[in-house]
């Protein structure tokens, strides 16, 4: 048996019956197994490709099986999912596709399963993807499931992005949108600033909009993750985000800042870099104690002196009411908008967690709002675009606090940061998009106290 399968099988099952994070469980089960570089490059594209286009494989097993996913084994469903992914979407050979994943059900499944997993791989190997794409379209009964399973996306994540698109005046780029969540995002890096290093294009191609960001080639990308941390793997929605907040406007020496939800850290580094260079403090939080573990790990490539307290963040501001100038409200969300890196989001999260986020990220923002002190600027970021969970939650906040609140310009903040205008419509917050800005799709406010 191919390893490379092997752990590409056992990181999907674990997805999908323990709620594992691919992005965290694959290198820990590709370093496990020892696989050498092309097989952990099979095996991140085999467990990456399947994860993403999920859906559509589903409604193909069920055509080709005659029966719903939901009466197929799970472990054997994992099977299937993993041979019509290489049937469908790679160039490994059929035999090999086929025999391997059968491989997988007689070692990991019932062997009287076998002979069925059989005949649903080799009824789906003798149609070309075109042919599937039709029959799964010609079967869909209304025009949102057509998209749904072409694009692998479930229905009200459509009908969420379609929303959000709408509003940007994007409303007939839907279809890009969720061609750019299937498609492997490159490597992005950042060069933290005041650390010592040089500038971004001292390393390799710099960013079309942050100031800190660049890509490398290929294999060269993840080398430089060698200077003790202080290059890093980051988005670059996720830096604009955490800089539209140290950069808002001139800091002031002694400015006090907080990091509220910063697990696992990667902007709480970037503004660390960013207090240590303007005389500013900065204090992080996170309530799940690893995921603590982890910011005090990233932090370090900066400094050993930040606090990480692990506390819930709602608590905060009634233990230190008015005491920061500057808040990250990084808000737990339902991550819709970073489906290029963690793409099993989309089958993880449903309506009710909107509604069950949506209440957590207010409750935050209330807290936030009261620890900050008059003058202060706190920045409200999801990677997420569903409008519940931003504008929406921004403008109750707006409501309760009246006055009280003033939202800040976040596309004039921008502009004034990036090195490239990003095309954004009239503010105040500002939604990024994969198609269009090639970053995850970070929303972002940034909302003053009076
Ligand atoms: C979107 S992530 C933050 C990502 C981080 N800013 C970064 O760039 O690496 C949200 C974090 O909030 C944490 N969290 C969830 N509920 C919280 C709460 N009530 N108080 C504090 N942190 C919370 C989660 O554990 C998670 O680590």
């Amino acid at each position: 048996m191919s390893p490379a399968r092997i752990v590409a099988f056992e990181v999907l099952e674990a997805v999908e019956m323990d709620d594992a994070y691919a992005n965290l469980l694959l290198p820990v089960r590709i370093g496990r197994a020892a696989l050498s570089d092309v097989d952990a490059r099979l095996a991140t594209e085999l467990t990456y490709g399947t994860l993403r286009m999920r859906g559509f494989y589903d409604r193909v097993i069920e055509i080709a099986a005659n029966r719903p996913t939901s009466k197929i084994d799970p472990r054997v469903l994992d099977a299937l999912r993993l041979g019509a992914h290489q049937l469908l979407s790679t160039r490994i050979p059929t035999h090999a596709a086929v025999n391997e994943s059968v491989e997988l059900v007689r070692r990991y499944a019932t062997r009287s399963a076998i002979g069925f997993a059989n005949g649903v791989l080799r009824a789906i190997s003798r149609r070309s993807t075109d042919e599937w794409r039709d029959d799964v379209s010609a079967e869909a009964r209304t025009d949102d499931e057509r998209l749904a399973e072409l694009s692998s996306h479930p229905e009200w994540v459509i009908r969420a992005f379609r929303g959000a698109l709408e509003r940007d005046g994007l409303g007939d780029t839907l279809d890009e949108l969720l061609e750019a969540d299937n498609v492997a995002p490159v490597v992005n890096l950042i060069a933290l600033p005041g650390v010592g290093l040089g500038e971004p294009d001292d390393y390799g191609t710099p960013n079309r909009y942050s100031p800190l960001g660049f890509t490398r080639d290929g294999e060269g990308a993840l080398e430089l993750d060698v200077h003790g941390g202080r290059i890093r793997v980051q988005d670059e929605g996720s830096q604009l985000a955490a800089l539209a907040l140290s950069r808002a406007r001139p800091v002031v020496a002694g400015e006090r800042w907080l990091d509220l939800c910063a697990g696992p850290g990667g902007k709480a580094v970037l503004l660390a870099a960013e207090a240590l260079a303007s005389g500013a403090v900065l204090d992080a939080n996170e309530v799940i104690p690893v995921r603590a573990d982890l910011v005090r790990s990233a932090l370090s490539a900066v400094s050993t002196g930040i606090p990480v307290s692990v506390v819930d963040g709602r608590a905060i501001g009634d233990e230190r009411p008015g005491y920061y100038d500057r808040i990250l409200l990084d808000a737990p969300c339902t991550g819709l908008g970073a489906l290029r890196r963690r793409p099993e989001a989309r089958w993880r999260k449903s309506p009710r967690d909107v509604a069950e986020l949506t209440r957590l990220q207010g409750e935050l923002l209330d807290s936030a709002v009261a620890a900050l002190r008059p003058g202060g600027i706190l920045a409200y970021v999801t990677c997420s675009p569903h409008t519940a969970e931003t504008h929406g939650v921004v403008k109750g906040a707006l409501s309760r606090w009246g006055d009280t609140l003033t939202p800040l310009d976040v596309p004039t903040v921008l502009d004034g940061l990036t090195r490239h205008p990003l095309d954004l419509p009239a503010g105040p917050h500002a939604q990024l998009w994969p198609h269009r800005d090639g970053t995850d799709a970070m929303f972002i406010a940034l909302l003053e106290k009076h």
